[in-house]
Order: C-alpha cells, then sequence, then structure tokens
C-alpha cells in the first residue's frame, strides 16, 4: 500500500487521506474494513478507504446537525470568509488536487487541473451568493399588518456524488448548502472518494468548524439508506443515473426530504447545413469526447443534415483520429481509459448493436490495443434510429451519426427521449436558433457551443434527467426554505 500512495507524485502527501472525516475527526469504521480504491487505467491500488456502516453514517448526520446552529447563526460574511478560503486553498493545492483525481478517476491531467478550477469555482460563486440571500416585505393586506418572507437553512444536507467528477460534483452542492448556512455529510461514489477527502482536509486547515463539512465513505446499500431515512437530513442532493435517482427519491418520500436531483441524459448534436462545419467538429470533439464521453452532458446522438452530412463526417474522423488514448499522467494524453470494465462492456454492445443494425464504422469501434479500460474513440454512420445508442446513453467515446432532411424532423428527433438535460445544436441563421432552441425540451441548451457548463449558469434537467438546478443563483435556492411572518398588532 505504501508504495502504492508514494507513487502519486504529490507535494502534500497529506492531502490523500484514508480515512473518513465526521465531526472534525480522521476515523475508521467501527468494523476495521476497508475499500480499495483502484487506478483505471493501470489497476494499481490508490489506497483504500473505510467501510462504514449505517452507525458510522448516524454519526456523521448527528454531527452535521450539532453544527448547525452556530454554522446558521455566523454572518454570511463570516461563512463566505471561510469559503474564499477554502476556493484559493483549493486553487493553491491544484496539482496535488489533480493527480489524485487521475489517479483515482482517469481523466487525463489537463482536465483533472480544469475540474479543479471548476470545483473551486462553486465555492467562490457561493461564498458571494452567501451574502445575497434577500428576503422581502409585501405591501400588507390589511391596515395594522405587515407581511414579511424570509429565507433560512434548509437544515442539514446529504450529498450523494458520481465518479466523473470528483471534486466537481462535490462542490456545487456543498458549496450552495454551506453558504446557505447549512451542515452536510458527503458520500462521494466509491471509485473516487479521495478528491472528496482532500477537499475535507482543505476545509479543515482553513477553519470550516467541526461538523459542518463530513465525508464518509462506504456502501451504499447502508450509508444511502441511513442518509435517506434519517429525519434529521432535510435536504438531499444526488448526482448519478437516473436509475439510482428513482430509488433515491422513493426512499426520500418517508420523510418528505428536499430533494435535487442531476441525473442521465441522452444529448442531441444537431448540425444543421447553414453551420460553420469546423466549429461544429470542434464543439463536436468537446462535447463527445470529455472526459472519455463520460459525462452526463455528453453529445450522445449526433444528428446531421444530410447536404453536410458526408463533409462533417469527413471532418470529425480527422480530429477523432488525431485523439491520443493513454494514461491520463502521461504528457499529450486526451483520452483516458473507461472507469471500469462495466463501462467498456456497455460501449461495446451499443456499438455492436448499432452494427448488426446497418451502421457502418468511420473510425474505431472496439477496445484499444492498450487493453484493460481503454477504448478506441469511434464513430459510427448511418446509424439506425431504433439502435440502442439512439434511445440510451452511452457514457463512453463513441459519436453515432444519424442523418435528417428537415428542421422539423430534427427537432423530432432529438426530443424522442424521456431524458432532457442537455442538447447543442450548430447553426448561423438566428430564425432558426430561436425556432429551435424554443422547441428542444431540455435544460441546457449549447447553440454553436459545445462546452456549457459554469458556475454563473442554472446547470439541470427536464424530463427524468432531474429536479431543481445548481450553480448560478439559483443553486442556493436548492438550500433554503421560504418563511413567511404574518405580523398583526401595529396599529393604525
Ligand atoms: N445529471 C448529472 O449531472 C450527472 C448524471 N450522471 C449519470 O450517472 C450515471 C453514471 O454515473 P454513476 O456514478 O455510475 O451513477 P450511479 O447512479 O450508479 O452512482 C452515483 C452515486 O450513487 C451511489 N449509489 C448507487 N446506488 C445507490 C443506492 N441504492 N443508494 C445510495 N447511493 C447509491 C453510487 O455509489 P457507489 O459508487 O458506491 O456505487 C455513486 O456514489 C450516468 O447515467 C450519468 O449520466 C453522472 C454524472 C452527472
Ligand atoms: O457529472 C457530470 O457529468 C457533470 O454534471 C458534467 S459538467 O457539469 O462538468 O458539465
Amino acid at each position: 500500500m505504501l508504495d502504492a500512495l508514494s507513487k502519486l507524485p504529490l507535494k502534500d502527501p497529506d492531502l490523500l487521506r484514508q480515512a473518513n472525516f465526521i465531526d472534525g475527526a480522521w476515523v475508521k469504521s467501527d468494523s476495521g474494513k476497508v475499500l480499495e480504491v483502484r487506478n483505471p487505467a493501470t489497476g494499481e491500488l490508490v489506497g483504500t478507504v473505510p467501510s462504514m456502516g449505517q452507525a458510522e453514517t448516524r454519526r456523521a448526520i448527528e454531527a452535521a446537525n450539532a453544527a448547525w446552529p452556530a454554522w446558521r447563526a455566523m454572518l454570511a460574511s463570516e461563512r463566505a470568509a471561510i469559503l474564499k478560503k477554502l476556493a484559493a486553498a483549493m486553487l493553491a493545492n491544484a496539482d496535488d488536487l489533480a493527480a489524485i483525481m487521475t489517479a483515482e478517476q482517469g481523466k487525463p491531467l489537463a482536465e483533472s487541473k480544469g475540474e479543479v478550477s471548476y470545483a473551486a469555482s462553486f465555492i467562490e460563486w457561493f461564498a458571494e451568493e452567501a451574502r445575497r440571500v434577500n428576503g422581502e416585505t409585501i405591501p400588507q393586506n390589511a391596515k395594522g399588518r405587515r407581511i414579511l418572507v424570509t429565507k433560512e437553512p434548509v437544515g442539514v444536507f446529504a450529498a450523494i456524488t458520481p465518479w466523473n467528477f470528483p471534486a466537481a460534483m462535490i462542490t456545487r452542492k456543498a458549496g450552495p448548502g454551506w453558504a446557505a448556512g447549512c451542515t452536510g455529510v458527503i458520500r462521494p461514489a466509491s471509485q473516487t472518494p479521495f478528491s472528496a477527502l482532500a477537499i475535507a482536509v482543505l476545509a479543515e486547515r482553513v477553519g470550516m468548524p467541526k461538523g459542518v463539512c463530513n465525508v464518509i465513505t462506504g456502501p451504499s446499500s447502508a450509508t444511502g439508506k441511513e442518509l435517506t431515512a434519517n429525519p434529521l437530513v432535510r435536504k438531499l442532493s444526488f448526482t448519478g443515473s437516473t436509475e439510482v435517482g428513482r430509488v433515491l427519491l422513493a426512499q426520500c418520500a418517508e420523510t418528505i426530504k428536499k430533494t435535487s436531483m442531476e441525473l442521465g441524459g441522452n444529448a442531441p448534436f444537431i448540425v444543421f447545413d447553414d453551420a460553420d462545419l469546423d466549429e461544429a467538429v470542434k464543439g463536436a470533439i468537446a462535447s463527445k469526447y470529455r472526459n472519455t464521453g463520460q459525462t452526463c452532458v455528453c453529445a450522445n446522438r449526433v444528428l446531421v443534415q444530410e447536404g453536410v452530412y458526408e463533409a462533417f463526417s469527413a471532418k470529425l474522423k480527422a480530429a477523432v483520429e488525431a485523439l491520443k488514448v493513454g494514461n491520463g499522467m502521461e504528457e499529450g494524453v486526451t483520452q483516458g481509459p473507461l472507469i471500469n470494465a462495466d463501462a467498456v462492456k456497455k460501449v461495446q454492445e451499443h456499438i455492436n448493436d448499432a452494427l448488426s443494425k446497418g451502421a457502418k464504422v468511420v473510425t474505431g469501434g472496439k477496445p484499444h490495443e492498450k487493453g484493460g479500460n481503454f477504448f478506441q474513440p469511434t464513430v459510427l454512420a448511418e446509424v439506425p434510429h431504433d439502435a440502442l445508442i439512439f434511445r440510451e446513453e452511452t457514457f463512453g467515446p463513441v459519436a453515432p451519426l444519424f442523418r435528417f432532411k428537415t428542421e422539423q424532423e430534427a427537432i423530432k428527433l432529438a426530443n424522442d427521449t424521456e431524458f432532457g438535460l442537455a442538447a447543442y445544436f450548430y447553426s448561423r441563421d438566428v430564425g432558426r436558433i430561436f425556432r429551435v432552441a424554443e422547441a428542444l425540451e431540455y435544460g441546457i441548451i449549447g447553440i454553436n457551443e459545445g462546452i456549457i457548463s459554469t458556475a454563473e449558469a442554472p446547470f439541470g434537467g427536464f424530463k427524468q434527467s432531474g429536479l431543481g438546478r445548481e450553480g448560478s443563483s439559483h443553486g442556493i435556492e436548492e438550500y433554503l426554505e421560504t418563511k413567511y411572518l404574518a405580523l398583526g398588532g401595529i396599529g393604525a
């Protein structure tokens, strides 16, 4: 184990913490059991984390609840000051946080560094938002009365997060929660716990009071059960698959928890015949192959108008073949491994199904010669609409090209899914831009843009892609309750 840890090129090895953080203490599990975390590129052991059960989870919730009164009583500016220090500490330790992320998640180091900045931006943004949680007065409905509205922190939050953005999905939830005056329990994905634990190390260092930030790891059956059932948890924020989101929503129903759900996607990427094809290719590469296609906002279906189909396909082929597959720690690598063997299997299933229904391989199409979890960046052409890849989120580096003739057909195809998170389209016709943007049933629409996520904008989906919004000024509302004060007896 020691040599696995020492292999990570960390300036501050103390950031890689093989323990959980509960009530300001670094602890092991009651059973002493641990979970292994392995590097998806090499299979090497990165380290181990405690396998916490329901009892430890309950203690973390109780610690958050005990810390809540003092945290909420702080001035917003005092909470903001601590959050600003945390954001600064994340940026000051970006190289180490990125190395830890690449080791546990596999994404190229440059993408990990980008995610650390992106994650810190949510802490910075909500440090500012903390001081703008304003209430309102409303013209009274009778003499001698006043109507006041205040906003108050909802209470203890639980955050359950996925492996694909091990830092940003933590701060996109804990940032607004802490800013609003809530305290929380963070339960990161089992494959990628170390990024969350490193953030807890930094939160402790910048003086976040004990119990405000708690990070636990362990089987979702035990931790998730307690987080969704315990009445002290007033808010659950989840990012992950729609299937799991459905389970968690049902589990939260018993105690009527406030919930935010950032779930699966099936993003259409539409190229109209009036598009700038070079820009469209850049956008397709950015949207489809970021994190080796493992983001919920990745282009999942590429719809190309038939007049530009061949030209776009040829340009995309050339760009995809320029991608470099390898260990994310290696210079110049732009495509890391998939997260595990199951992910490789699902990607191959989608490709084989499409080929069996008449699709053709433009480039790629099978596991990479490096073996393991590496996969060839792939483009498929002539994909039929009844292919699995049209219906299901691939979560891998495969761009299936579908033809369409008219704008109406494109909109119909794009909306033909139970998901509604992100959509993209390329056009330079202003009338078309407004018509298509207004017709697409998605929470996020990239127009001549392939990368759309930023702390300033509301992130969230329509239909079965989720509930609520993260980021922007909307994101803090998810951690607030609205209170109406009917004030009487004021006299004439
Ligand atoms: N809308 C969005 O912003 C995002 C959506 N996603 C979607 O998530 C999927 C891929 O991510 P993935 O991590 O595999 O998603 P999962 O839904 O499998 O897991 C997400 C998190 O939920 C936990 N979890 C799983 N089952 C339970 C349960 N029964 N109770 C409590 N917690 C549970 C997992 O824990 P463990 O690690 O132990 O399994 C993990 O921490 C894709 O569909 C993708 O689109 C992913 C990222 C962002
Ligand atoms: O988990 C994800 O896929 C993220 O939500 C995508 S993004 O916010 O980094 O775009």
